[in-house]
């Protein structure tokens, strides 16, 4: 993973479109977030008329052991359940990305069972992380691998033609090693970090913060090292997003980021292969706490906030209209020259 290399952005290009843009049957700067989005995708994509269509979206769903520390609402099984949800078509993941007319891939990358069904991809690299409350989460080389599997279904899915990825994720448990990698990368009190996830109450989430402040202190992760995060207090999913993110960008294709356990997914790419969040935007803020210190930690303002706080991409493909929307300006708006209205 260390031999991934991401391509500097096109700043010529950024200039070319920041100047067309300006030539449109608009004030100048009217559009407002909508003109730096496509600026940023004409420089990602050194494309003059950048697009976003169709997009892709990959959801990984693993388990995690450390559920057995009484972390989330629910039960570990609900990962597998969902996951059958999903090849239903019956998730909300599932219902936005038929809205956005995305390619959609499911990869079951480390569930808890045996599972075996039409449409989903297995690349089980193990049956669930360890809790890592009291082991590790995984060995060095299992993240490896899982970052492996990642890029190789980024890459199969780029196969598809799809000029934008998100990444979503199913894995009950998993805002638990999301809060953890965030703590040790933003060094911000747990109280900011650690949420209700799908539901916990007050008492709970108390609970949860001394399990990820003891967890912490028990496998002593490396800051600075993106594999000793994944492999002490990671997750599956956390690194299979980590991969096909770099495989976007690798091939300078944006990323839509969803929510915390995405931005922490970003981040880790981030730390993998510098100046891959160059080809990120965060779509949504999630009403999970630890969203907003991955987020900045990453540089980045979410495009929307929903009070969304669901994962499976969900949030990403919500805001990809907006970015839909800024390049189909940029690329049918008239000119003031040819609409024959007067610039100034
Ligand atoms: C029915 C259901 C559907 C979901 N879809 C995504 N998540 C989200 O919630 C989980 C993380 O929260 P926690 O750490 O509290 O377990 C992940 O599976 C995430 O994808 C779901 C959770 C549930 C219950
Ligand atoms: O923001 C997220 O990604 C999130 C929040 C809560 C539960 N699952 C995911």
């Amino acid at each position: 993973m260390s031999e991934i290399k991401v391509p500097p952005l096109d700043e010529a290009m950024g200039e070319q479109v920041t100047k067309y843009l300006d030539t449109l049957t608009k004030p100048p700067g009217s559009l407002g977030r909508l003109e730096e989005l496509v600026i940023e995708l004409g420089k990602m994509t050194g494309e003059a008329f950048p697009q976003v269509t169709k997009p892709g979206v990959i959801v990984f769903a693993a388990d995690h052991g450390i559920t057995a520390e009484g972390v989330s609402a629910f039960p570990k099984e609900v990962t597998e359940q969902m996951v059958r949800n999903f090849l239903n078509g019956g998730a909300a993941i599932n219902v936005f990305s038929r809205a956005i007319g995305a390619e959609f891939a499911i990869v079951d990358i480390g569930i808890d069972s045996d599972i075996e069904a039409e449409g989903l991809t297995s690349k089980k690299v193990r049956r669930g992380t360890g809790n890592f409350y009291r082991e590790e989460a995984m060995t060095r080389e299992e993240a490896v691998q899982a970052l492996k599997v990642g890029y190789e279904e980024g890459e199969k899915m780029l196969a598809k033609g799809v000029k934008c990825f998100i990444l979503g994720e199913m894995g009950i448990g998993n805002t638990t090693p999301s809060s953890a990698i965030t703590a040790v990368l933003s060094g911000q009190d747990m109280e900011k970090l650690v949420g209700f996830g799908t539901g916990l109450v007050s008492e709970s989430v108390l609970h949860k913060q001394k399990v990820i402040t003891e967890a912490i202190h028990n496998r002593q992760p490396n800051a600075e090292d993106p594999i000793d995060l994944l492999s002490k207090i990671g997750g599956l999913e956390i690194a299979g997003m980590a991969g096909a993110m770099l495989a976007a960008a690798s091939h300078r294709v944006p990323i839509l980021v969803d929510g915390f356990i995405a931005t922490v997914s970003a981040l880790i790419a981030n730390m993998i292969a510098e100046g891959a969040s160059n080809y990120m935007f965060v779509g949504h803020q999630s009403v999970e706490p630890g969203h907003k210190a991955a987020a900045e930690l990453l540089g980045k303002k979410p495009l929307v906030d929903l009070g969304m706080r669901l994962g499976e991409g969900t949030g990403a493909a919500v805001a990809f209209p907006i970015l839909q929307a800024a390049t189909l300006a940029l690329k049918e708006m008239a000119t003031f020259a040819d609409a024959g209205v007067s610039s100034n």
